[in-house]
Parts: C-alpha cells; sequence; structure tokens
C-alpha cells in the first residue's frame, strides 16, 4: 500500500510546479518542504533581486532626469523604504507558493526534512510514506569557494543579503555572474560603494559582443570592476573586511557579498539510500528527467543534472522541466528535454539575453556554416527617443536562414527575449516580415534578421530582374 502517488521533495519553482500538475490530474501529492515556501526564486532570488533593482532603476532614472530637462534634486535612498518594497513584492507572490493554496489543491504539504530510507520511501517529520513516483527538486545553493581566511569573516549570499537592516557602506562582490552583476549594479545605484572581483572577465557565459556596453554602465554607476582577479586572501579589518587579491591590491569593505555559483542541495536527502546515482554537479537523470538508477524517481529544478545538458539554474527552466516530467512521469509519453531555445537573461542596464546558444557554443560543438547578422540600437528610433540608444542584437543563423541562437545587449534586452524564443529553429523571413509596433525596442530584432537578406537583395540578379521588371508597363 503506497501512501502517495507523487512525493515531491522541495516546494521551490520546480517542486510547486511538479506538485500542482499532478493534483491538478487527481493524484495523491506528498509535497515536502523543510524552510519557507516558494524556494529561492520567491525568497531569496529572482524576486527581491528583481524588486531591489526596480528601486535602483528609479533611483538611476531620477538622476538622469535632467537629460530630459527635467530637474530634480539628486535622490536620498531611504533603505527601509527600500526593504519595505522588496518585502511587499515577496508577500504580493507568496500567496502562490502557500502552504494554503496547495492544501487547496488536495496536496498533503509537510513542513518537515524529507530524506529517503529505501528506493520506494521517503521519511520526513517522523513518518515514513511510500511512494509510486518521488520527484527531488532540492534545489542549490551559493557556493562557498575555498578562499583563505573565508572562515573568519562574515559573508553574505542570497539567503542574507536581501535581510541587511541597512545599506552596506562597502559591498565587495566575489563573482561576476548573473547574480554578482544584477546585485553590484543595484546597490551601486542605491548609493553604496561597489567593489567587484571576477576571476576571468564579467558575465563570462555571454558573447563578447555583449560586454563592452554592459562594463561600460558598470563603470559609469561607479562599481570597481577587477576582472581577472583572484582573491588571494580576506580577514577582520576592525569592523569591516580585507580583501587581498592575487595582485596585491587590498581592499576594504564593510560586507562580502559570495556570488560564485551555485552547488545542487544533495546532503541529507537519503540518495544512497534510495538508490539515485548522483554526482557533485547534481542528481543524473536521462533527458527526460528521470533518474538513471532508479526508475520511480525523477529530478527537477537546479537539482538536475540530465545527460549532455548539465544542470541550469533559472525559474523558467523549472517550469520546463515539470513539463517534461508531467509528460513522461505522468502521461508515459516521449519527452525530451532540450535547450535549444532557451533564454536567459541577466536584468542589469543594459540587461543581457541570450537565446539559444552563442556564436562561440555553436562554433565550439562543430557548427561552421553560421551567418551572423547585427542591428546597433544607436539606429532604433525608439531608444534614440528614450536617450538610451546603447547596445547590439546579433542574430547567428544557418545559411538558410534558420534562427539558431540570438544574443541582445541594452535596455530592456529581457523583454526582446521572448520573440527569439518563439523564432529558434525557424527562417528569419518570419521575423524579418513581420508588421512590429512602430517605435518600440522590438523592431531592432526585425531589422537584424532583415540584414540577413540585405546581401541576397542587393545581388545583381536581383538588379537583372528588376532591370527587366521596370521596361513592363
Ligand atoms: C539572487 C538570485 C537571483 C535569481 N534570479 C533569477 C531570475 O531573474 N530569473 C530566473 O529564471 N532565475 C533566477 N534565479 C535562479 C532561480 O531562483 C532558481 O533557478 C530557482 O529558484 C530554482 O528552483 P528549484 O525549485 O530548483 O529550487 P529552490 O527554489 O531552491 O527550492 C528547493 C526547495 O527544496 C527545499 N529542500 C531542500 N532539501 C530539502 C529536504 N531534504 N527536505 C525538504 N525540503 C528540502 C529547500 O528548502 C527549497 O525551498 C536566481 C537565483 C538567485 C540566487
Ligand atoms: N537573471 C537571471 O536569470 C539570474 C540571476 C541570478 C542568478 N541566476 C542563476 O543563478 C546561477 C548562479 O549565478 P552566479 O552569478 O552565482 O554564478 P555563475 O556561475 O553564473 O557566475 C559566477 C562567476 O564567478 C566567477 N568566479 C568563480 N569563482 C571565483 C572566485 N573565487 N573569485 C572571483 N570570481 C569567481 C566565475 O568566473 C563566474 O563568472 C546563474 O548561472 C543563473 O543560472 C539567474
Amino acid at each position: 500500500m503506497t501512501d502517495c502517488d507523487v512525493a515531491v521533495i522541495g516546494a521551490g519553482a520546480a517542486g510547486l510546479s511538479v506538485a500542482a500538475i499532478s493534483a491538478g490530474l487527481g493524484l495523491k501529492v506528498a509535497l515536502f518542504e523543510r524552510a519557507a515556501m516558494g524556494g529561492d526564486c520567491l525568497n531569496h532570488g529572482c524576486v527581491p533581486s528583481k524588486a531591489l533593482l526596480a528601486a535602483a532603476h528609479a533611483a538611476h532614472a531620477a538622476r538622469r532626469a535632467g537629460r530630459f530637462g527635467v530637474v530634480l534634486p539628486p535622490p536620498a535612498i531611504d533603505w527601509a523604504g527600500v526593504r519595505a518594497h522588496v518585502a511587499g513584492a515577496i508577500a504580493a507572490i507568496a500567496p502562490n507558493d502557500s502552504e494554503e493554496r496547495f492544501t487547496a489543491m488536495g496536496v498533503t504539504v509537510v513542513r518537515a526534512a524529507a530524506r529517503f530510507v529505501a528506493p520506494e520511501a521517503i521519511e520526513a517529520a517522523g513518518r515514513r510514506f511510500r511512494f509510486r513516483r518521488a520527484v527531488v527538486a532540492a534545489g542549490s545553493a551559493a557556493i562557498v569557494p575555498p578562499i583563505p581566511g573565508l572562515a573568519e569573516v562574515p559573508f553574505l549570499t542570497n539567503e542574507t543579503l536581501f535581510a541587511l537592516d541597512a545599506p552596506p557602506g562597502h559591498l565587495v562582490v566575489v563573482g561576476g555572474g548573473p547574480i554578482g552583476l544584477e546585485m553590484a549594479q543595484a546597490h551601486a545605484r542605491l548609493g553604496c560603494r561597489v567593489s567587484l572581483i571576477e576571476s576571468a572577465r564579467i558575465a563570462g557565459r555571454e558573447d563578447p559582443e555583449c560586454i563592452a556596453p554592459l562594463r561600460a554602465a558598470l563603470l559609469e554607476d561607479g562599481v570597481a570592476l577587477h576582472e581577472g582577479a583572484e582573491v588571494a586572501a580576506v580577514s577582520r579589518d576592525g569592523p569591516g573586511i580585507a580583501v587581498v587579491l592575487g595582485d596585491g591590491t587590498r581592499i576594504h569593505g564593510t560586507h562580502l557579498l559570495l556570488a560564485v555559483g551555485r552547488a545542487p542541495r544533495l546532503a541529507g536527502l537519503g540518495l544512497d539510500a534510495g538508490g539515485i546515482a548522483h554526482s557533485p554537479r547534481g542528481i543524473a537523470t536521462t533527458r527526460a528527467l528521470r533518474s538513471t538508477t532508479n526508475r520511480r524517481v525523477w529530478a527537477a529544478g537546479d537539482i538536475a543534472d540530465p545527460e549532455g545538458l548539465g544542470p541550469r539554474a533559472f525559474t523558467h527552466v523549472c517550469s520546463q522541466h515539470a513539463g517534461i516530467i508531467a509528460r513522461a512521469m505522468l502521461f508515459r509519453l516521449p519527452a525530451r528535454l532540450s535547450y535549444d531555445a532557451l533564454p536567459r537573461v541577466t536584468y542589469t542596464d543594459p540587461g543581457i539575453a541570450q537565446i539559444g546558444p552563442t556564436e562561440a557554443e555553436l562554433r565550439a560543438a562543430g557548427r561552421e556554416d553560421l551567418v551572423i547578422t547585427r542591428w546597433p540600437l544607436a539606429e532604433n528610433d525608439r531608444l534614440v527617443a528614450e536617450g538610451r540608444a546603447e547596445g547590439l542584437v546579433k542574430l547567428v543563423a544557418d545559411r538558410k536562414g534558420r534562427l539558431l541562437g540570438a544574443s541582445v545587449v541594452g535596455p530592456g534586452a529581457g523583454e526582446m527575449a521572448g520573440m527569439f524564443a518563439l523564432a529558434i529553429g525557424r527562417r528569419l523571413s518570419a521575423l524579418a516580415g513581420a508588421v512590429l509596433p512602430y517605435p518600440t525596442a522590438q523592431e531592432a530584432a526585425k531589422r537584424a534578421a532583415g540584414e540577413f537578406y540585405a546581401p541576397k537583395l542587393l545581388s545583381p540578379a536581383v538588379k537583372r530582374i528588376l532591370g527587366l521588371l521596370k521596361r513592363l508597363p
């Protein structure tokens, strides 16, 4: 006798989606959560970070209002007000992820840590739950790198950053990926001094052509960028911290934020007792997100390590995983995860959006038949009118004009991502021929697509045909 059809460990974006779909289909679902409902995205990730960025962008807009002839005094930052805005955003979204909502759906919500005690059983809150199928969606946590002295100094991660009572006087950010970049810009625009240390280059995964506008904006925001720099040691420095770089540079900060990547939360799950293969990258799964060693078990979200693809840490990937699991686990239909059209956005200003693979990733995969087109945002009327015309749309297509990847750097880059996500794998003629509203930033996408056909339109053959056609009455 089983206690549930589907046991879900983790009530973050991935676990909640799986639980909602399963319960909606009338299955008996048990959902285990040891901390706050909603997981990282709601409590320590997307929502507070985007709320903080909204406050930062408001301060920035006030500072640059003068260029529009709107004269304002320099903005004053009321940190309590900023925190209230962040808390308000979380509180407004929280009911969607709440225990009450899921209980009303018929889900048994167990607010306790869960662990596998057998390939078909989980233990939580002193009770054993036998399951027909289980989904592990325990997420990921900030990596704490082996920096000498780190054990002796206080440091922040995404789990503690949003709870500061007062603004950091000088925030030292280690890591120039999406978290480090977004939080560096947010705090700089909210009046904090910010230093960012990145061992390689900022936004290292993104197309190199997209980096310069972001780097320039961060420098203008006052962020002290240390790229290609290693943290050699950290130590206490009076009430703050001292960070020493490999070249001997000493940075005195008040707060240290670690943003050097994520590690799956594997500890305490009893994966060995459950017969569930895993590595430091996450739970090993097939492309249908099924455990490679326990056929009753699936993995979703940040903790999943699908073969040939590897982990991804995005909330929209959690929803994608839930859809794959619904097909494969619930309907027993064929399902195969693909990231060919996956969007990702760094929500800085300018933002960077990548949809599908970058040119470098395609070339590394052996693609040689690439045609690249570009459209500079300096040519976009809407952005010119708004005084923000800096950036680029870059498209990578095959020779037949099928879109393989798109890279965007510019104001609101993320708002263009959805259109490209739909266009991946299709011919650029669809984008080039679309009638888009004028004036919008999205027109840059159409123009970049049109660039694929421009050389063909100007070819000698087309000119000859036009020469003949003009003789017709
Ligand atoms: C600062 C920051 C900003 C981000 N911004 C964005 C963004 O703008 N866009 C985007 O797409 N993504 C963003 N992300 C990534 C996104 O937040 C994650 O990809 C997503 O939240 C992962 O969801 P998940 O369900 O896999 O894991 P989680 O949200 O971590 O949920 C896992 C849950 O499992 C629980 N759990 C773990 N072990 C157990 C156990 N043994 N028993 C019971 N419960 C357990 C945990 O308490 C947790 O609540 C951001 C992340 C961070 C840190
Ligand atoms: N807007 C978004 O969608 C968004 C925002 C935040 C986070 N996320 C997700 O969370 C993930 C984790 O973000 P992240 O920024 O922590 O990690 P990341 O892995 O994306 O970037 C970490 C950066 O830190 C650098 N680094 C590593 N060790 C270092 C060291 N010792 N000293 C200096 N630099 C070092 C790396 O070179 C890299 O550039 C992202 O990859 C993304 O999937 C998404």
